[in-house]
């Protein structure tokens, strides 16, 4: 378990002193996947950064497994340090050694044998699934295969705590989905905490269990991943949930409808039922579809349909709020 207790990292130059982190609160339970999503300059990398102490707090603590990592010094901190795998955006291999060597590197650095490190780093290619690469070097690897690399690198020392920099975001999206999977396979057979820092939400829909959204230092959302994205309340955390869920209508289509449009949000497990089809039935209105998107966090889903209803306006309204009640919400969007 990560517990983080009013932390704060402040930059500090001639010119001005910048807050990175501004009194961060937070706690990330044994064996989830934590995602902590934000714009540029949010703060997610100072915040990510000060977990493993690689950027030191201004102000406030750090426990990992109960223990501050901000009152420890020298061996200790170290030793604390090597339960804690970091993984990066541009994976930081180093470029002369082959890949056997860079993981090899981290068991070094803890002073484990030749015949321990050829065991463990045999395993951990495995794993990653890079067996046929051991002396490969990295210039002769995707990018998908460097992280890969690094995931095992991170790994070799048995961490408590993955700490993920962005480590999708140089990939494309099919290889980004390779390595979420490798992530949700690890964190599963290792019961690994994850922490992962991101600007897209499609990675915290794909694996997090629970979230955080930043903003100037701040966390000004938390929760679980399907509460957060099917009723975000922070304008931030909506204007992120409309890369997912926004849909324009062209105006062409709007000035061709005769009815009422309206926006549809579904969550589980109403998405299941089939309301659409019981208001057809039930009040004298026609209905045409002009929108559908259904996503799916954790088996759940999610979705929203934008719906023309054209009909009276007495029985249009009826039909609305019909479909009120056995939704989410709905907005209406155009009026004939
Ligand atoms: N070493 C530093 N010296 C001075 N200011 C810094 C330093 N590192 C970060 N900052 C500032 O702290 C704030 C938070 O930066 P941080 O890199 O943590 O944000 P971020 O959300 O990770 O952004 P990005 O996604 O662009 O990496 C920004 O205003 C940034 O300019």
């Amino acid at each position: 378990m990560i517990e983080i207790q009013n932390l704060v990292k402040e930059y500090k130059s001639k010119k001005a002193n910048v807050l990175g982190v501004n009194n961060v609160s937070l706690t990330i339970n044994k064996g989830e996947i934590f995602g902590i999503i934000g714009r540029s300059g949010a703060g997610k990398s100072s915040l990510l950064r000060c977990i493993n102490l690689l950027e030191e707090p201004t102000s406030g603590h750090v426990f990992v497994d109960g223990v501050d990592l901000t009152t420890l010094k020298g061996e200790q901190l170290r030793q604390a340090r090597l339960k804690i795998g970091m993984i990066f955006q541009h994976f930081h291999l180093i470029r002369a050694k082959t890949v056997y060597e860079n993981i090899a590197f981290a068991l070094k650095a803890n002073h484990k044998s030749p015949q321990e490190i050829e065991v463990r780093v045999t395993e951990l290619l495995d794993m990653v699934g890079l067996a046929d690469k051991r002396d490969a070097y990295p210039a002769q690897l995707s990018g998908g295969q460097k992280q890969r690399v690094g995931i095992a690198r991170a790994l070799a020392n048995d961490p408590h705590v993955l700490l993920c920099d962005e480590a999708t975001s140089a990939l494309d999206p099919e290889t980004t989905q390779s390595i979420l999977e490798l992530l949700k396979k690890i964190n599963r057979g290792l019961q690994l905490t994850i922490v992962l820092i991101t600007h897209e939400m499609e990675v915290v829909k794909d694996i997090c269990d629970r979230m955080a959204v930043m903003q100037n230092g701040i966390i000004v959302e938390e929760g679980k991943v399907y509460d957060t994205f099917s009723d975000p309340q922070h304008p931030t955390t909506q204007s992120f949930m409309k890369s997912l869920f926004q849909f324009e209508l062209p105006e062409r289509m709007l000035r061709k409808c005769q009815g009422t449009i309206v926006k549809i949000h579904f969550v589980a497990p109403q998405a299941e039922e089939a309301v659409i089809t019981e208001v057809l039935r039930a009040f004298d209105v026609k209905g045409n579809i002009l929108h559908g998107k259904i996503e799916y966090i954790h088996d759940n889903p999610l979705g929203i349909l934008i719906l023309e209803l054209i009909g009276e306006g007495a029985e249009v309204q009826r039909a609305i709020e019909y479909i009120t009640k056995r939704t989410h919400r709905v907005e209406v969007l155009h009026h004939v």
